[in-house]
């Protein structure tokens, strides 16, 4: 994966979605379905962005018994995407009946699509992880000990926040996706996310991908912003 800027599809319908793309010119990007888009038009929505020269994460979130985890990702696995994921708290049993489902679905000589992990979510804070899921860790030490669960598992990586890309390299080793979102410009409002860093910050952290949805898809000119962003995170000077 050569570092890329994930746009995130958090749109109601495929007409939403060819609207915003029909502003990009016919480039090919690499696009997040999430669970909104995907779970209004279903897999041929992964058909038609293919088509179109996209690649693409399927973000799911698995999290879910392992039979049940196993037998989902043999399903996804049929869709050709290029990521897809799942919550590591489902445990290392489930990461590795995910990346189990996922050989089994993948035709032969195919690639299988790759599977990363959720740590914590990016709205997360740790005073709400210790009040209301009652865990007392620090979240820096929750999210590498989850990144370091998920590495044992066999998966390729992790979702995360930049902030927490360097303790992971230190400890899990190298070879090991970070994609983060959270990500906002300085003149950005926060929303709902917690753990923000802006495009130029994420890059200084060494993320591996950034994953984008508002500041793009939001904006005026969405086509501008993500020109922006893209140089701020590849480090071009404009
Ligand atoms: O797995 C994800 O993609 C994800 C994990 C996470 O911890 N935080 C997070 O924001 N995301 C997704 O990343 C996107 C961020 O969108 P914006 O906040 O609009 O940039 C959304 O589609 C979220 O579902």
């Amino acid at each position: 994966m050569q570092r890329p800027l994930i746009v995130a599809l958090d749109f109601p319908s495929l007409e939403d979605t060819k609207i915003f793309l029909d502003k990009f010119q016919g480039k090919s990007l690499f696009l997040k379905v999430g669970m909104e888009l995907f779970y209004q038009e279903g897999p041929s929505v992964i058909g038609y962005l293919k088509e179109q020269g996209h690649s693409i994460f399927l973000d799911l979130k698995l999290h879910d018994i392992p039979n049940t985890v196993y037998s989902s990702m043999k399903r996804l696995a049929g869709l050709g995407v290029d990521i897809v994921n799942v919550h590591v708290a489902g445990g290392s049993k489930m990461m590795e009946a995910a990346l189990e489902g996922l050989e089994a679905g993948t035709e032969t000589g195919k690639t299988r699509p790759q599977c990363i992990a959720v740590t914590q979510l990016t709205s997360t804070t740790e005073e709400m992880m210790r009040r209301e899921i009652l865990i007392e860790k620090n979240l820096t030490e929750v999210v590498v000990q989850y990144a370091s669960l998920a590495k044992k598992s066999g998966l390729d990586g992790v979702v995360c926040s930049s902030l927490e890309v360097p303790i992971i390299n230190t400890t899990v080793g190298p070879n090991f996706l970070t994609v983060t979102p959270g990500i906002r410009l300085a003149s950005d409002d926060r929303g709902d996310q917690a753990r923000i860093v802006t495009p130029e910050k994420a890059r200084e952290l060494g993320s591996t991908a950034i994953v984008v949805g508002r500041s793009i898809t939001n904006a005026k000119h969405p086509l501008q912003a993500y020109s922006q962003i893209k140089s701020a995170w590849e480090g071009v000077l404009v």
